[in-house]
């Protein structure tokens, strides 16, 4: 498969639903978070990340989604229009819930790891009600982080928006995105990840967490071929496998895979790799590139990510990603 179709006839390139969250990045990096005092406040949020790396590349992008009354929920949606995404489709909740954070410990370039609030969090409280058909039917895209569907209502609204996906001709792009911590049980996660993930053209995720999705589905070592191959059995035309440092898979419905390179990185933390790749390869298919190409531009949006603070805010402009590119072609 060389590259992928999606409806030039619509409006605007991208829509996402999911959390929108508060990452708190620890300042004082190579330290355990015992000793961490201080923290850099970002939006984040797995799929707000991607959405707002799509925008920063250009693409006209909206979000889905819940954000809690208070100070960080106005912080939210204040840095979300900055950055030119519609946020019609975000809705305000009016129960007291709360938004998510996400702590993170800088141990070590290789040691990252994610301390997570999400008790009663506004993200998960949005209801099928809320979500906007018109913005899922005039979008080329809806990407669906598989974290929105740990609890009901989210994972109601979120089967929706699947629904009008359909309906409306929409590619839809599933992130897996697992998150422990959101989950009651493996088996539970794995039962609602199928649900979406049978209803997906592209569909993207590391190895642990293709394993997660198919916990039912056979041995516990599953090879990337033939997690590709279950899938192409359902609704996906595109199945991307991300290894880390390895760089990644992906499959083609017509028997190709290609196999993405990594780039050359001054890693200060690893998360926001798999965001940032998720931003740039969809931007590269959305320009009608090859899947090849849109790999690398992937990767080297991810080693942009990694070598910064940040996920959100270090989301690169396709300008970045191509000084990037040549860069490390000359070194
Ligand atoms: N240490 C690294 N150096 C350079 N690129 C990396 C590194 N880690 C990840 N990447 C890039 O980011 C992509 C996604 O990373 P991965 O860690 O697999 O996803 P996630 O962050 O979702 O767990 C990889 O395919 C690769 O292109
Ligand atoms: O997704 C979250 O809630 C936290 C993110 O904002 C965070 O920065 C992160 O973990 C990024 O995830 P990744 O790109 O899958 O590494």
């Amino acid at each position: 498969m060389e590259s992928i179709a999606f409806d030039a006839g619509k409006p605007r390139d991208f829509v996402a639903i999911g959390r929108l969250c508060i990452d708190l990045n620890a300042n004082e990096i190579n330290r355990p978070m015992e000793e961490t005092m201080t923290f850099t406040k970002y939006v984040g949020g797995s799929p707000a990340n991607i959405c707002i790396g799509m925008s920063r590349l250009g693409q006209s992008a909206a979000f889905i989604g819940k954000v809690a009354d208070d100070q960080m929920g106005r912080f939210i949606l204040r840095y979300l229009r900055d950055n030119n995404i519609d946020t019609s489709g975000v809705t305000t909740d009016r129960t007291g819930a709360v938004t998510g954070l996400a702590f993170t410990e800088i141990k070590s370039p290789e040691e990252c790891s994610i301390l997570m609030y999400r008790d009663n969090v506004a993200d998960l409280l949005l209801a099928p009600e809320e979500v906007d058909e018109a913005l899922i039917a005039d979008s080329k895209v809806l990407l669906v982080s598989g974290t929105a569907l740990a609890k009901s209502p989210s994972r109601e609204a979120v089967l929706l928006a699947l629904r009008y996906a359909r309906k409306h001709g929409t590619k839809v792009v599933f992130d897996i995105d697992y998150r422990p911590y959101s989950w009651a049980s493996p088996e539970e996660t794995a039962i609602c990840y199928q649900l979406a993930a049978e209803k997906s053209d592209i569909i993207i995720g590391t190895r642990e967490e293709f394993d997660m999705l198919e916990r039912f589905d056979g041995s516990a070592a599953r090879s990337d071929e033939a997690t590709a191959a279950q899938w192409f059995g359902c609704r996906a035309e595109l199945v991307v496998i991300k290894h880390g440092k390895d760089g990644s898979i992906a499959y083609g419905k017509d028997g190709s895979s290609h196999r993405g390179a990594i780039f050359p990185a001054k890693v200060i933390k690893t998360f926001g790799a798999g965001d940032s790749y998720a931003a740039g390869f969809l931007y590269g298919l959305m320009q009608g590139w090859t899947v090849g190409r849109s790999m690398a531009f992937g990767s080297a949006s991810a080693s942009i990510v990694i070598s910064s603070h940040s996920c959100s805010d270090a989301m690169p402009t396709v300008r970045q990603i191509e000084d990037y590119i040549a860069a490390s072609q000359q070194a």
